[in-house]
């Protein structure tokens, strides 16, 4: 797992051997060691250089090992000894050097990088920190701020940026090898006396208590209850204030606590399911290795809305070619001057050019006759949609993708507006489109797995999380919206406020309450849907019958705020109030607070007092419920997809793993003893009926969740 071969005559150059990103494996740590003393103490070698085959020097500790009992060499004396040998050892980094593979690099004696790789120390995204030396060293070598920084963020830096922390000694555009050799001859036989970074005194900022109570209350604010970052500027602190060796125990100890926590295993899982999700697959059996994609270099955007726009900037920053399309002459300007405003704020930010001039926009939907692939972004009308598909079933070159941007009416239906109905997919994104990391990607009975492909293929492109689902009301994040607010609206007229709920969502870690986002989305939104749906319609304004709709209950509570003229921010009022239209504090509103009591009171309902406990089991256990029938309906192929869907779309917190893994976390058992107790509590709530799928599971023991799929394949294998 590291090779060994002597170059130029002098110098031993240990190659790191296990692909796909040499990762440090118990085998590939053994290699090091054993090669490092083979070098050591071969009196013809002068200089080492250690890199890693296939261009990239290492991906860090082998994440899959993880577990209790760990085997092989440990990294920390591993990394010790490189740092204290009596030759010159010389890392040559391509690719990438990230979490333990930088911090390898950082015992070497010198640094040399390509100038295409990346460095970091990304393990606080995974729960963990840098603990094989990495918050004692980096600190010392390039300063506390930036060492902080780095580690708290987990970010990734360029070999330019590296160069100038002083990470690196020397950024090449030629064969890093090579010049890792080149330069190992040139210092073999020269002192290593300032080389060795454990033995420098860490640089002591001025005011070296404020700089860590504001960085540990930044970091709080944001982490929201992860433990990782908090314990990342404590090690840090360490370096700052204790020397190496005792900064060393710290960083053991906080690593102890972290490396066998919920939270660490939460982000590890949502690590591999990010990738997971590229390995999709439909019904049919067909899926990522079985279907081809086809080249998109020219896209289409119909209709420059905020989505519309959004989508366009993304498409452009992605390097493709964009026809954007929008009827309304004043629309038509209006949008292209947010979107040209968009690329070059981000141009600036990025220290490029801003890719104005890949952008054609017209008013004519004859100017898409010639693009590979069409993202329809007009208003969510189910007519106005069918009209732009038949009119681009007319204009479009044979074999065009037609996609679909809408959040939740029947991509199969549009579909069916087309001669060729498999060429038609659903691209979901979420706003704003260039930011927001999440797309579903939505397949009809009839969409091909080429389109799926194409569409897949473009989100990763994008650098999106590109997550398959079926067609279905709302898919799948929409979908288990709707159980989740249905929750909260209820939990109102048992006697919660919106801050109430919302407090409690937030100490779970949500960025925000479902309340303070609803605001901010827009409380129209929803209406017009509910509306839609023969469900927010005006009636009685008590009695039982106005909390009824086809037999259930049904809260208006939603539907009376809107006909207040209240949709939230943009209107300076929704479940808070805000000191003008578009502001964005939300302060709690004592006409909202009078509302819920006459409501309560013309409806007969007496307010008691609920618990956060009771609002995170009601609103997400109900919420995880129908993830279990999503599951179950075969909409999503997996957990995983539901998890990435959540983390990356809807702010449910990283560091808890997604809705499915939670509820693994927390226990099938209790999950579904707890939805029993609510049913019974509320029977005219269907969506607190516990799912077959949730009881199957439970009954055959709790399987982890990586062991689902089996159960659920089995379930569909007897429909
Ligand atoms: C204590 C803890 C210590 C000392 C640590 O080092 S923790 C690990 C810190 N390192 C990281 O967090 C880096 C994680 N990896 C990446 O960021 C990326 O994989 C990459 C930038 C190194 C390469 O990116 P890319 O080319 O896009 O490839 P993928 O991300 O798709 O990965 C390819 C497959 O390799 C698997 N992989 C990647 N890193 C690791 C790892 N450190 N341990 C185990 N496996 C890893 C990844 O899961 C992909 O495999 P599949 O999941 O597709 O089977």
């Amino acid at each position: 797992m590291a090779q060994y071969t002597r170059v130029s005559g002098i110098v031993g150059l240990i190659t790191l051997q296990n692909p796909p990103v040499n990762a440090l494996s118990a085998a590939v740590r053994q290699g090091i060691v054993d090669k490092v003393e083979t070098a050591l103490s071969d009196p013809k070698v002068k200089s080492v250089v250690i890199c890693g085959q296939n261009g990239i020097f290492c991906g860090g500790a082998d994440i899959k090992e993880f577990g209790p009992k760990m085997s092989g060499p440990p990294l920390i004396p591993m990394i010790h000894a490189i740092e204290a040998a009596n030759k010159p050892v010389v890392a040559a980094i391509e690719g990438s050097a990230l979490g333990g593979g930088l911090e390898l690099a950082l015992g070497c004696h010198y640094r040399i990088a390509h100038s295409k790789a990346r460095l970091g120390l990304p393990e606080v995204t995974l729960g963990l920190l840098p603990a094989a030396g990495g918050s004692q060293r980096l600190p010392r070598l390039i300063g506390v701020p930036a060492a902080l920084d780095l580690i708290t963020t987990g970010r990734h830096v360029t070999a330019a940026e590296a160069l100038q922390l002083g990470i690196v000694d020397q950024v090449t555009d030629n064969n890093t090898v090579d010049a890792a050799v080149k330069f190992a001859l040139s210092v073999a036989g020269q002192s290593l006396d300032a080389r060795r970074i454990s033995t420098y005194p860490c640089p002591q900022p001025s005011h070296l208590d404020a700089l860590f109570e504001e960085v540990m209350q930044k970091v709080r604010q944001s982490a929201r209850g992860a433990m990782a970052p908090v314990a990342c500027v404590q090690a840090v602190r360490a370096a700052a204030t204790l020397p190496y060796t005792q900064g060393l125990e710290r960083e053991k100890e906080l690593m102890a606590t972290l490396f066998t926590s919920g939270q660490a295993r939460a982000l590890q899982y949502i690590f591999f399911a990010q990738r997971a999700v590229g390995r999709w697959r439909m019904p049919s059996g067909a899926g990522w290795d079985t279907s081809k994609h086809r080249p998109v270099n020219k896209a289409a955007v119909i209709g420059l809305g905020t989505m519309g726009q959004g989508i366009t900037v993304a498409l452009a920053q992605t390097g493709l070619s964009v026809v954007a399309i929008e009827t309304q002459e004043k629309q038509l300007m209006k949008a292209k001057q947010a979107v040209s405003s968009t690329l070059e704020r981000g141009a600036k930010r990025r220290g490029v050019a801003p890719p104005l001039d890949r952008i054609s926009y017209s008013q004519n939907i004859q100017a898409v006759a010639d693009v590979d692939l069409v993202i329809e972004a007009v208003f969510e009308d189910m007519g106005l949609k069918m009209e732009v598909f038949q009119q681009l079933s007319a204009v479009c070159k044979p074999g065009t993708v037609l996609c679909t941007n809408t959040s939740a009416l029947d991509m199969d239906q549009l579909a069916s507006e087309t001669p060729n109905p498999e060429l038609v997919v659903g691209m979901h994104f979420f706003s704003p489109a260039h930011v927001m990391k999440l797309l579903e990607v939505v397949y009809g009975p009839r969409s091909s797995p080429q389109a799926v492909a194409t569409a897949m293929q473009l989100g990763k492109k994008m650098g999106k999380a590109s997550v398959v689902v079926g067609n279905c009301r709302g898919f799948v994040g929409n979908r288990m919206l709707m159980p989740y607010s249905e929750q909260a609206f209820f939990l109102l007229e048992e006697g919660a406020t919106p801050e109430l709920v919302d407090r409690a969502l937030e100490e779970f870690g949500f960025s925000m309450g479902l309340f303070r986002m609803s605001d901010l989305a827009g409380l129209d939104v929803g209406w017009r849907v509910r509306k839609s749906a023969g469900l927010a319609e005006p009636r009685e304004a008590s009695g039982q019958s106005a909390r009824i709709r086809k037999g259930y209950r049904y809260s208006p509570i939603a539907d009376l705020i809107c006909e207040q003229g209240r949709f939230g921010q943009k209107t300076g009022s929704g479940w808070y109030q805000y000191d003008k239209p578009g502001s964005r504090v939300a302060r709690s509103d004592p006409w909202l607070h009078s509302f819920l009591e006459q409501y309560r009171a013309r409806h007969g309902l007496v307010a008691r007092s609920i618990d956060h406990q009771e609002v995170l089991e009601r609103c997400l256990y109900a919420m995880i419920n129908e993830g279990f029938r999503i599951l179950e309906d075969g909409i999503a192929a997996g957990p995983e997809d539901i998890d990435v869907i959540y983390v990356f779309g809807y702010g449910w917190p990283r560091h808890r793993g997604g809705p499915m893994f939670y509820a693994s976390m927390v226990g099938l058992a209790k999950v579904l003893e707890r939805l029993e107790h609510y049913h019974q509590a509320h029977p005219d709530v269907p969506y607190l009926q516990p799912c077959s799928l949730l009881k199957r599971l439970v009954a055959s023991g709790s399987p982890p969740v990586h062991r689902w799929r089996e159960v659920i394949k089995k379930l569909h294998s007897q429909l």
